[in-house]
């Protein structure tokens, strides 16, 4: 990770002098001084607070229980010590580097000097300390998944996690694993039944999905990842069919199968698709009827409570399904996985869908991203039993049947696995699909070349000014489109649909090219040509998105609505959400919502499982830790017909494209050897 960092110049701060002589005092200075400076979060000091209360002395264990904390903040499950200690101020990303101006002040000491300060210079020493330490833990020899005492802190190996992080991870590790070895047998005219879907075998080339649909016939845990429009929903409701059909046939009633997406927009989206593709499948009017239309989210399926983090669905309340759909997989976070495996009964069938190489989930962990590396190929096992029941000779050769089921360089995770790889939704001369690839590809060479190809799908904006006026412009231009709608008194569904048409992602939250500055420039400018109230904190056409959970509203984080008069009010503001039901819209008072803010702009995190006709993508000018090729890839994916990039210095989407950056886990490295140990037992 280190060296990955230094593709960007990272900020530097002046060496202040350490004051005071008690090692505590130094940490509690340096703390406060971070935490004043926005460098780590109020949480973060609060937890070593409590670690000091409750006895701890030792500075490093302190300093580092800080260290870990900061990290989960930013997604990483653990602190890996050993990158830590290599370079603490890239692992730690101090100063934070998200658009906002560099700060510091006279007693401000990066925590590349704090920990040698404190005795820490070889990765010994800091194993030593923490083993010695009352607040860590460390797993029993003899059984890696239990812990040798209770602590707040685990020490495995060389990463160091908080308690209840290792213990997902270790959770969702073991049940999957077990998942894995529950094998089924499909129904003796499967082949049959998936050349009514599929059509005849061919002999050129793999078919991806029908691959996906035989291998998830056999077992109970299926993940089927492909970029936009590669048929992931065509590929599932096939699926489904296909054990509708194999239910009806042998049991004389359908499975209970219920369909969920991490956010409200995105089990929208699979509601739709899954009701389209159920509609013009091959098939028995009785299996259609038997397909679920209707998708809910994730937090609403466990049963979501307020002001906690458990959900009523838990091991000992289990969900009542036979078969599990996630779509948006990668949305999922590690803590969330762990709820959802914990909840789902133990022989239901569990299928992911997902794009494994968009950014992985805002919360901590990348759970699809890691489940899927190194999951090229089939074991020659698990490929004869395909080529049995799909047809796909092809499946024997050489590239496909990848190494033995326990070579350590693949993961046991492959026989679990498909990537579809063709998109239908991009013609084959689209820029926009041309763009995604060689950005993932992280090739120079092929961006240039699309640029220079003449697509007319995909545009690139150099800019030469800081304040991007030409950008606010273009896209205060864009949303009259909708605000049109909106005086002609058109319906809220239709005003949604409108705005939904074009949006303006940034890479960043704060500075002139992030969220914060291209929002308030976008107000000003409408507000300046008449096109809203924008000095009011509430006006006719104000876009809000919803920036955290609430099960009692049934909002859900990146929801986005509309604010306009309601004729059923007598005409007084309301915020109107799309409904569960297509087409159908609800009205919520603005006082009654608390965590929302204005979405003329939102960023690429949040814009995951959302798609829109066209995208303005903005970057900043200076290249930065936070731009990854996922976060590019996501952005322009998130395009269906017209994608424009714009930033003032052309070489940060190259150095963007090159950027990869892994969340620090350990979750494959210990699914295989849960998969191992379930194996020989
Ligand atoms: N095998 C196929 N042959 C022809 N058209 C297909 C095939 N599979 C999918 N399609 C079409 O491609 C389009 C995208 O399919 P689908 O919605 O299943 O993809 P997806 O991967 O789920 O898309 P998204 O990225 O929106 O989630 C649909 O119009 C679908 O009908």
């Amino acid at each position: 990770m280190p060296d990955q960092m230094s593709l960007f110049d990272l900020p530097t701060v002046p060496a202040a002098p350490l004051l005071g002589s008690d090692p505590l005092e130094v940490l509690t200075q340096q703390l406060a001084n971070w935490v004043e400076l926005g460098w780590l979060r109020t949480l973060d000091r609060h937890f070593v607070h409590f670690l000091r209360e409750h006895g701890e002395q030792d500075v490093v264990a302190l300093l580092s229980a800080a260290w870990v904390s900061h990290q989960l903040g930013r997604g990483h499950i653990c602190l890996d010590l050993s990158q830590a200690l290599s370079d603490p101020d890239a692992v730690l990303s101090l100063p934070p580097q998200d658009g906002r101006a560099l700060q510091y002040t006279d007693t401000t000491v990066m925590p590349s000097r704090l920990l040698p300060s404190f005795g820490i210079a070889l990765l010994a020493q800091w194993l030593e300390r923490l083993q010695a330490s009352l607040i860590v833990a460390v797993p029993d020899a003899d059984a890696p998944e239990r812990l040798s005492a209770a602590a707040p802190l685990v020490l495995d190996g060389t990463r160091l996690y908080l308690r209840r992080m290792w213990q997902a991870e270790g959770g969702v590790a073991l049940d999957l694993a077990q998942r894995m070895t529950r094998h089924d047998t499909a129904m003796p005219d499967a082949a049959q039944a998936l050349t009514v879907l599929f059509g005849p075998p061919q002999d050129i080339g793999i078919d991806d999905q029908r691959v996906a649909c035989a291998l998830a016939l056999q077992q109970r845990l299926t993940i089927i990842s492909g970029g936009p429009g590669t048929g992931k929903t065509t590929t599932v409701t096939r699926l489904l069919a296909l054990l509708q059909q194999q239910a009806l046939a042998t049991q004389g009633r359908p499975l209970h199968i219920r369909l969920v997406a991490p956010t409200g927009k995105a089990a929208a989206r699979l509601s739709s698709s899954i009701a389209g593709a159920a509609a013009s499948l091959a098939c028995d009017a009785a299996v259609i009827d038997s397909i679920p239309s209707e998708a809910s989210t994730l937090h609403r399926l466990l049963g979501a409570r307020p002001d906690t983090r458990h959900f009523r669905h838990d091991r000992e309340h289990p969900l009542m399904l036979d078969v599990l759909v996630v779509d948006e997989a990668s949305m999922v976070d590690l803590d969330l996985m762990h709820a959802l495996l914990q909840a789902l009964p133990d022989d239901a069938r569990l299928i992911l869908i997902g794009d494994r190489d968009q950014l992985s989930s805002v919360e901590a962990g990348a759970v699809l991203g890691e489940l899927c590396e190194r999951s090229e190929g089939f074991s020659a096992d698990v490929a004869s039993r395909l080529v049995a029941l799909s047809g796909q000779r092809q499946l024997m050769t050489k590239e496909v049947v990848g190494a033995p089921v326990d070579d350590p360089s693949t993961s046991p995770l492959r026989d679990h696995v498909v990537t579809l790889r063709h998109s239908y939704r991009f013609k084959a001369d689209s820029g926009i699909s041309a763009l995604a690839k060689a950005v993932n590809e992280g090739s120079y060479k092929a961006l240039r070349a699309c640029w220079q190809a003449g697509y007319d799908d995909i545009e690139f904006h150099v800019l030469n000014e800081k304040q991007p006026l030409a950008l606010i412009k273009r896209a205060a231009h864009e949303y009259r489109a909708y605000l049109a709608l909106v005086s002609s008194g058109a319906s809220p569904w239709d005003v949604l649909q409108a705005f939904n048409r074009f949006q303006v992602l940034c890479a960043l939250r704060r500075g002139p090219t992030g969220v914060e500055g291209m929002n308030e420039a976008i107000t000003q400018r409408l507000t300046k040509d008449g096109h809203i109230g924008g000095r009011k904190q509430w006006y006719i056409g104000r876009p809000v998105m919803v920036t955290r959970n609430d099960p009692q509203l049934g909002l859900y984080n990146g929801d986005i609505g509309i604010a306009l008069p309601d004729p059923q009010s007598e005409g007084r503001l309301r915020v109107f959400f799309p409904a569960a039901e297509e087409g159908t819209v609800r009205a919520i008072m603005p006082g009654r919502l608390n965590d929302i803010e204005t979405v003329f702009a939102m960023t690429v995190h949040k814009s995951q499982g959302s798609e829109f006709d066209r995208v303005l993508l903005v970057l900043p000018g200076q290249p930065n830790p936070i731009m990854t090729r996922e976060l590019l890839y996501t952005g322009i994916t998130r395009a269906k017909r017209f994608c424009s990039i714009a930033t003032t210095h052309p070489v940060v989407l190259e150095r963007t494209a090159h950027h990869r950056v892994q969340r620090a886990s350990h979750l494959r490295a210990r699914l295989t050897r849960c998969y191992r140990m379930q194996a020989s037992s």
